[in-house]
């Protein structure tokens, strides 16, 4: 299974997790996360990373000019919309680039509900929990919230999955609604301080779950 490797924000780890054969990585732009990518020359340095690891863009109600110029200037292969964005903004943008929608899920949420009318605009959706601060909660939703359903689209799993969680991954990957399971999303479960990852807890991680 692929893995996104969120929060990144030292470019050395990212081309370590290129060089381990990690899909994704994720890039947070959102000012008020404790994970912020930008400073002074971030820009240039997300744009320098090269490899077979797609960069991802984490936004959260940004302008739609603002995702466009990053996406331009870090080379971004991805965005990720992670607030509360319309239908019609995932639309404008997946114009441009491929898009991934992110749902916040809290226990009495209707998940096709919520997703229905972003089923024909976003490339991706992804699912997280609920909680302050938008995402990197270090929380699980219940995933059985999920089970039978079918999003008739792929989407990430994400949302305070940590490092002995392999075996329940293997066990939600049983049911029909994997069928469109398309990638495990980790972040703050693996970090030594928020931005900064302790590798070797995803290097192992990403041993176990990538040949699933
Ligand atoms: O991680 C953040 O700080 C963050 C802040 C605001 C919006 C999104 C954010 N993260 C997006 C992600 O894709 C995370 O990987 C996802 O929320 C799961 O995080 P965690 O629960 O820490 O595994």
């Amino acid at each position: 299974m692929r893995l996104k490797v969120c929060g990144l924000t030292d470019m050395n780890q990212v081309r370590q997790l290129n060089d381990w054969g990690v899909h994704f990585c994720g890039f947070i732009f959102y000012p008020k996360s404790p994970r912020y990518v930008l400073n002074n020359n971030t820009t240039e340095a997300i744009k320098r990373v090269k490899g077979t690891i797609n960069k991802v863009g984490v936004f959260v109600n940004e302008k739609e000019d603002n995702i466009l110029k990053m996406v331009d200037e870090c080379g971004l292969y991805l965005i990720q919309l992670h607030g509360d964005e319309t239908p019609r903004t995932c639309e404008n943008l997946s114009n441009y680039v491929t898009t991934i929608k992110a749902f916040r899920i809290s226990e009495n949420d209707n998940i096709l509900w919520k997703i229905k009318d972003y089923q024909d605009v976003v490339d991706i959706f992804l699912f997280d929990t609920e909680g302050v601060g938008y995402g990197g909660t270090g929380k699980k939703f219940n995933w059985n919230m999920l089970k039978g359903l079918s999003i008739r689209k792929p989407f990430l799993l994400s949302g305070g999955i940590q490092p002995d969680d392999v075996p329940e991954l293997q066990n939600f990957m049983q049911d029909s609604v994997a069928k469109d399971l398309f990638a495990f999303d980790i972040n703050s479960k693996f970090e030594i301080a928020p931005g900064i990852k302790n590798l070797a807890l995803v290097h192992e991680f990403f041993n176990q779950v990538n040949p699933l």
